[in-house]
This record gives C-alpha cells, structure tokens and sequence, in this order.
C-alpha cells in the first residue's frame, strides 16, 4: 500500500526541548489515522513538520512521496486545519467560500456550498459569531473543498460538546467515502478516534510508542486480570505485558501477543492506547 506520510529517524528540537525523537513511521494512503497521545506528546510537531509549516532537526519526512510544502502542486494536496480551528472572525462563512475559491486552483464549489447548506450554516454569518462545532465544521469545509489528497485535523474535536464531537466524527466518516481523501487526525481522547480511525499512532514523551492497523493491533492486544498469583504461568513465552493497572477492584494487564491467553479478553482501541501512554508515564 502506498503511504501518504514517511518519516525516517525524524527529530524535532525547540532549543533543548525536544518535541520529536528518532519518529519512524509509515502511514498507509486512503485511511483515517488517528494520532493520540497526552498533553505536550508531540502531535501537533508532527503535524506542523507534515504540512512544512517547521522543518526537522534532524531525519527525514516525506508526504505524499516528496518534501512536504516543497512546491506549490505539494500544497495544493494538502488540506490542513490547525489545533482550534482557525476562522477570519470577521468574515462570513460566504466570504471563507469565496477566500478558498481564489487561493486553491482545484477548489470545489459544489461541494463547499452542498456541505455548508447541509450543516445548517447561515452563508451571511460571520465566523467569528459562529460555535466552536459551527467553527471547526466551516474549517474542515474549507480544507475539503481544495480537493486534495491528505487532510490534516489536529485536534479537530477539541472545544465540541460530546453530542457535536460525535457529529463531527460521523460527518467525517461519511466525507471521507465521498472524497476518498487520506486523513490524519489526532485528539487526547481515544474514545473520539475509536470511532473513527483504521490506523492508529501513539505518541508520549515525543516517541512513538506503538503504531499500526487498528484490526491487526485488536487482534494481538488482551486484558486479563491480575490474580494473587500474578501473571507468572499465564502468558505464552513471546507475550510481553505493556502496562499493569492497579485499581480498587484489583489489577488489570494489557498484554501484546500473538498467540491466545487463556481467560484473557480482547482489549478494545482505548485499553491499548493508553496502556502505551501509561507505559511511557511510569518509566519517566
Ligand atoms: N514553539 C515551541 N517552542 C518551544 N517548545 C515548544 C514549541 N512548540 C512545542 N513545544 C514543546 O514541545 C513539546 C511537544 O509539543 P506539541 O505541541 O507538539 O505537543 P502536543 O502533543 O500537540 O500537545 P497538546 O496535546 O498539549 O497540544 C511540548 O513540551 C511543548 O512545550
């Protein structure tokens, strides 16, 4: 499968900061890959570095098979909404429909004016009296309706309300089958991207911690409580337990194997995201 983004040994330094270490990733074409990871992880790096907006400190990234932002066809294949859904405040939303028009050669006006028709928006309002949801829909709008190749929403669903994050998520869905567009998108919270994401990507401490295909990343994920016994007999000799939980009601294992383990049950996208964060946290 082709990939839409390519990294390499990738680093990212702020000063001594570093906001991105040694990131090599590979993200599969006409998927929604999900990028999650805790406060300060270095989503927002990546994303920055993806979309040329920062150049690396050190290794190599690719997106869509050249140097991000390297041309003006480059850019033009790119849509990308940055973390708070950035809007001209005193623009209307016709006048955002206008702006994209004249800045994007392959801009689509039927599908700009079908989706803001379709999501109630009033084309004389100004952005800035929008809602947050109202906003962050009139920027995916303006990023989809260039008609590129890869759209990149950094954490799209922030500021919404649980009923308009779920909106948001399906009405992504369902975008994304029309368009057939890769996207890349990333939030904190797991529960938002398990709804919607067919890769996943998890980043803590500016590393990635585990990356890959949601259904294979299922299949050799488990949980199983943890007994006085411990796990000692319990696991196959290539399992390795990712994170152990302890809580009022006893401890609970996030176990990586391939093979069964008996009176394990299948963890679910959240268990495995955040047992990787949790991993990360405890070593620090
Ligand atoms: N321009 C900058 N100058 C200095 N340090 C920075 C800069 N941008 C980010 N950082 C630092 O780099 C690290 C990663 O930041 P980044 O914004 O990429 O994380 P994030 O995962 O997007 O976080 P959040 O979820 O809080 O938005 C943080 O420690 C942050 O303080």
């Amino acid at each position: 499968m082709t990939a839409v983004i390519e990294t390499e040994q990738l680093s990212k330094r702020y000063g001594r900061k570093t906001a991105l270490s040694e990131c090599t990733l590979r993200v599969p074409a006409g998927q929604i890959v999900g990028l999650v990871g805790p406060n300060g992880a270095g989503k927002s790096t990546l994303l920055s570095l993806t979309c040329g907006l920062i150049a690396p400190s050190e290794g190599r990234i690719e997106v869509l098979g050249a140097p991000p932002a390297g041309s003006a066809a480059q850019l033009a294949r790119v849509g990308f909404v940055a973390q708070d859904a950035p809007v001209y405040a005193g623009l209307s939303v016709a006048e955002h429909l206008t702006l994209g028009a004249r800045l994007n050669p392959s801009w689509d006006r039927a599908l700009a004016r079908r989706r803001i028709e379709r999501l109630g928006l009033d084309p004389a309002q100004k952005a800035g009296r929008l809602s947050g949801g109202q906003r962050a829909q009139l920027a995916l709008t303006v990023a989809a309706a260039k008609r590129g190749d890869l759209l990149i929403l950094d954490e799209p669903v922030a500021s919404l309300d649980p009923i308009a994050r779920r909106a948001f998520m399906h009405d992504l869905l369902s975008f994304v089958d029309e368009l057939g567009v890769s996207v890349v998108l990333s939030s904190h919270l797991l529960s938002d991207l398990s709804q919607v994401c067919d890769h996943l990507v998890v980043l803590a401490g500016g590393r990635v911690q585990v990356a890959g295909d949601v259904t294979e990343l299922l299949s050799v994920h488990h949980r199983l409580r943890v007994d006085g016994g411990g796990l000692d007999g319990r696991l196959p000799a290539t399992a390795r337990v990712v994170h152990t939980e302890r809580t009022v009601a006893g401890s609970t294992a996030i176990v990586r194997s391939t093979e069964p383990i008996p009176g394990a049950e299948r963890a679910d996208l959240e268990d495995v995201g955040l047992a990787y964060m949790m991993a990360m946290e405890a070593q620090r």
